[in-house]
């Protein structure tokens, strides 16, 4: 399920292999270097560290290997009974092929790879800190981390409250039998983190990055003060990078038509969970800094002092009276991930081809000049059109009460993702999603 260790540099393919965006391993420029000079700090699911590598000084986030309650992971009742669920071997067996495909849209490192790919694509890298690739950290540089730092009791397994069992690492062994590597991302390194920078222009800044995030299909964003240093995101590790089967239900052609309209549900809510995140910060900082500093007013929704209606018009259609419409401001499913070659590994050749052919202009690409950054730019509207969800009264007072509980839940059958509908998915009826 995770990379393998590399034999050469020909194996550090760019990463995940999965249809959509890719991130680049970092270029070392020969053998692996890299000088830990400082621990920054960790989160749920990874350390960071202050290194120089080539002369250069960047901030190095290390993945952990989580358990599986950490991220979006295949439900796996269907096939394993009670009996059997606790034997390992039935376990591992049935739950390799299945992890492995959710793995590659859903585990931290690939969602930071697939954000980091999608900015670097599209050549938006300003929309967040930069990013210079992924690493898979060699044994010395593990052994380095854990001599220099050993009164930080390092872990790289479980989460940052419950540190895990080495299982999760050596659960899926690489092909030699060794667990498998630390997986890395090289960032630019962040000095000030927003707790001490929030103002009323940051905050417009940061609401309007989290729109253009949408525009490029990158939504989930986890914003909060730490999360956003010098005025720029650093964390994609939970985000939904499109195409994703939360997102995007043409992944999968057997679904029914109530499995696309939960699955359209679920990407409206993961929409909607960045503005209220948002919202949250705000509310937050304010009551934290009360009376130190003056109010931040920025709020994405109209009623600032409401902390869950802003998002529903409740009398918007004259038409339906029992109707609600719900609304956020991007929709993310627009953006078009088929006209962005599918990896960072785009061939010149094809891009050739398709500026020739005029593609580039009329999809509104155009030529990025920047050194070291991708070689064309999506051009992105000040006005992107709102996303409108129109539902019936039961669904609506849900959506105000619990707008993000139950999260969907998932199995994998026949090397597909299918959403489980059970009693607590079957609302009493899905809306409708309009986009203008
Ligand atoms: N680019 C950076 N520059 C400086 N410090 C950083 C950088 N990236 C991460 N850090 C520090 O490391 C901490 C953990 O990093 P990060 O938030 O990316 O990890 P995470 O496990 O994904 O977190 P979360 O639990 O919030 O999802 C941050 O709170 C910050 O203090």
């Amino acid at each position: 399920m995770y990379p393998d260790w590399p034999e050469s540099d020909a194996d550090l393919v760019p990463l995940p292999q999965c249809d959509g965006p890719k991130l680049k391993p970092f270029n070392f420029q020969g053998p692996q270097k890299i000088e830990f000079l400082e621990y920054l700090g960790q989160g749920l699911h990874a350390h960071a560290f202050k290194v120089k590598i080539l002369g250069q000084i960047y901030a190095l986030k290390l993945f952990r290997f989580l358990d599986d309650e950490d991220w979006k992971c295949p439900e796996n009742e269907t096939e394993i009974t009670r009996d059997n669920y606790n034997d390992d071997r039935v376990y591992l067996n049935h739950n390799r092929e299945a992890m492995k495909a959710f793995y590659n849209y859903a585990e931290p490192f690939s969602c930071e790879c697939r954000a980091f790919g999608r900015l670097q694509e599209a050549g938006h890298e300003e929309l967040a800190i930069k990013c210079f690739g992924y690493v898979l950290l060699d044994e010395a540089h593990e052994q380095t981390i854990m001599t220099q730092f050993s009164d930080l009791r390092i872990e790289f397994t479980g989460n940052c409250e419950y540190s895990g069992d080495e299982y999760l690492r050596s659960r899926f062994l690489s092909k030699d039998g060794r667990v498998p590597p630390i997986r890395g991302i090289v960032k630019e390194l962040g000095l000030k983190d927003a707790d001490e920078t929030l103002q009323a222009p940051l905050a417009r800044k940061i609401l309007r990055d989290i729109k253009k995030l949408q525009q490029l299909g990158i939504m989930r964003v986890d914003i909060a003060t730490r999360q956003v240093m010098d005025g720029k995101i650093i964390d994609f590790s939970m985000a939904v990078t499109t195409p994703h089967f939360l997102t995007n239900p043409e992944l999968n052609p057997h679904l029914t038509p109530e499995m696309v309209s939960a699955v359209e549900l679920e990407a409206f809510k993961s929409c909607l969970h960045d503005y209220v995140d948002f919202h949250i910060m705000i509310s937050d900082w304010n009551l934290e800094n009360k009376g130190k500093k003056r109010k931040v007013s920025v709020f994405p929704f109209p009623k600032e002092d409401s902390e869950d209606r802003g998002w529903v018009i409740e009398h918007g259609l004259r038409s339906k009276t029992a109707s609600t419409r719900l609304y956020t401001f991007v929709d993310p499913r627009k953006y078009d991930w088929k006209a962005c070659p599918a990896s960072a590994e785009a061939s010149e050749k094809e891009k050739t081809k398709r500026r020739r052919s005029g593609r580039i202009l009329k999809r509104g690409i155009h030529e990025n000049r920047e050194a070291g950054s991708s070689k064309v730019r999506r051009r992105l509207s000040s006005k992107p059109s709102m996303w409108y969800y129109d539902c019936d009264g039961p669904l609506a007072q849900h959506m105000v009460s619990s707008p993000f509980y139950p999260p969907l839940r998932w199995e994998y059958k026949d090397g597909l993702m299918f959403p489980l509908i059970d009693d607590e998915h079957t609302y009493p009826a899905y809306g409708n999603s309009i986009s203008n």
